[in-house]
Order: structure tokens, then sequence, then C-alpha cells
């Protein structure tokens, strides 16, 4: 079962990201009152460091137990850490850290100061995914590119349909750097909520074709849905060309 996309509209950037992370701590919230210890993929890119950051401006993030929430990133630069283009080292920036999460469920792509190769660094980062409950998250936070793609699975591009894996090498990305770690469509789907998270007017096509289901070779996020909630935070510049 999947849920069918649904869209809200905010103002500005700011917006989105605040909206995002008062939803990530309801969601949180509700989680542990359940008693699980919830699972989080992060993001990088534009929203990927606002939404941290709102985070921490929202009073309510401290009735969160961070110690219990495992971070994930659902695509990672090939860079080693600490490098200014990884979506943690960004993520950390915004401070990720600030948040009191034990660093042992804080769950890293590997580099290539920490693995052979991505293929190796990918074969890793399932490991871990599998090894931690078969990689079932209940928040999976993502950014969308102009060009419609999500974590590092461009549309058009050989890695974007891998099936039968957690997570994928990728080469000769469109976008720098060229190499790429990325969980898979399958991988990114196993999530209780996704949540799309998009501003600026060059995204309003992306967005377009994103709700509406577009085909793989227009749209990574259109392949990409959540179990229970498929939710498109967007603001009002990327969401102009949707129907009314
Ligand atoms: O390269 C990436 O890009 C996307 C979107 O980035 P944005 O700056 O256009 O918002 C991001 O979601 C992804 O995690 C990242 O690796």
């Amino acid at each position: 079962m999947t849920a069918p996309a649904l869209v809200v509209v905010h103002p500005d950037k700011q917006a989105v990201a605040d909206a995002g992370a008062a939803r990530l701590v309801t969601a949180l919230l509700d989680a542990q009152a359940q008693g699980r210890a919830p699972h989080v993929s992060l993001t990088g890119g534009s929203l990927g460091s606002a939404i941290i950051a709102s985070l921490l401006e929202l009073p309510a993030h401290t009735a969160v137990d961070w110690s219990t929430v495992s971070i994930w990133w659902g695509d990672e630069r090939y860079l080693p850490a600490g490098d200014p283009d990884r979506n943690d080292t960004q993520n950390d920036a915004a401070g990720l850290d600030r948040l009191g999460l034990d660093q042992a469920n804080v769950h890293r792509v590997p580099g290539p100061d920490a693995s052979e190769s991505a293929e190796e660094s990918a074969a890793r980062y399932s490991s871990t995914v599998r090894g931690s409950g078969g990689g079932e998250f209940d928040v999976m936070i993502l950014g969308v590119g102009p060009d419609g793609h999500v974590a590092s699975l461009f549309p058009g591009h050989p890695a974007q349909l891998t099936t039968d894996a957690i997570a994928v090498a990728v080469h000769d990305s469109p976008k720098p750097p060229p190499d790429r770690v990325s969980l898979t469509f399958e991988c990114l789907s196993r999530s209780d909520r996704v949540w799309f998270l998009v501003a600026g007017a060059d995204k309003a096509e992306a967005v377009r074709n994103g709700v509406a289901g577009a085909g793989p070779e227009l749209s990574s996020a259109a392949q990409v849905h959540g179990i229970r909630e498929t939710l498109w935070l967007v603001d009002a510049d990327s969401a102009s060309d949707l129907p009314d």
C-alpha cells in the first residue's frame, strides 16, 4: 500500500522548513509515545539544512527524546568525512549535533577516506540499513532538484532504476560531485511518511511532474511514495505550475 500525493503550499522557503520541522517533532513524539525508537532519513540541498535550523528554533523540539532517534541520509556525495559538500557536513553545520542525538545512532555513508569505492560504501551502508530492522523509516525527508531528482537518483541516469538493492553507487552524476551513494526507490519508499520539501521558482516543473506522477524519465520524485503519507511541502513559487 502506498499513500497518494498530498500538497501543502506555504508562502516561502522559511515556512516550508518551519512546517517540516513542526511535523517532524509531532511524528517523533507520536512514535515515542507508541514505544518506538524512530528512524529519520535526512537530505542535503537547500532544504536539508534549513529544516534542522528550524528544528532548533522550535521550542517543542526539546520534548523529543533525541537519544533514541536514528538518523540516516537518503544519499551522500562520495567525499571524505568533513568535506563541506557532503550532505552530512552541511547538516552538521546547521546544528545537527545540538539536538542531543546518540552518535551511535547517526548512520553516515562512508566516504573515500573510509571505503575503497562508492560500490563498497553502498554495500556497507546497505548492510547497516538491513541490520537496523530492514530499513523501515518513520520519516523520509527528501529535497527535489530542478531536474526532478531525489536523493542521488537522477532521471535518465542508469543508477536510477536499480532494483533489488537498498543502496547504489552513482557515477557521472549530472550534478557535481560525480560520485555519490543513494538509497534506491525501493528503499526510499519503505517509509511510513515521505515528505518532499521544495522551494523556488526553478523547481516549479519538478513539482508539477512529481505531484502528477510522471514517469521516471521526467521525475524521480514521482517514483517514491510513503506507506502512510506522501506529502509535498512546497512554497508558492515552486507550486506555481500546479493546477488549481
Ligand atoms: O545533490 C543533491 O540535491 C538534492 C536537491 O538539492 P537542492 O539544493 O536543489 O535543494 C538533495 O535533495 C540531495 O540530497 C543532494 O544530494
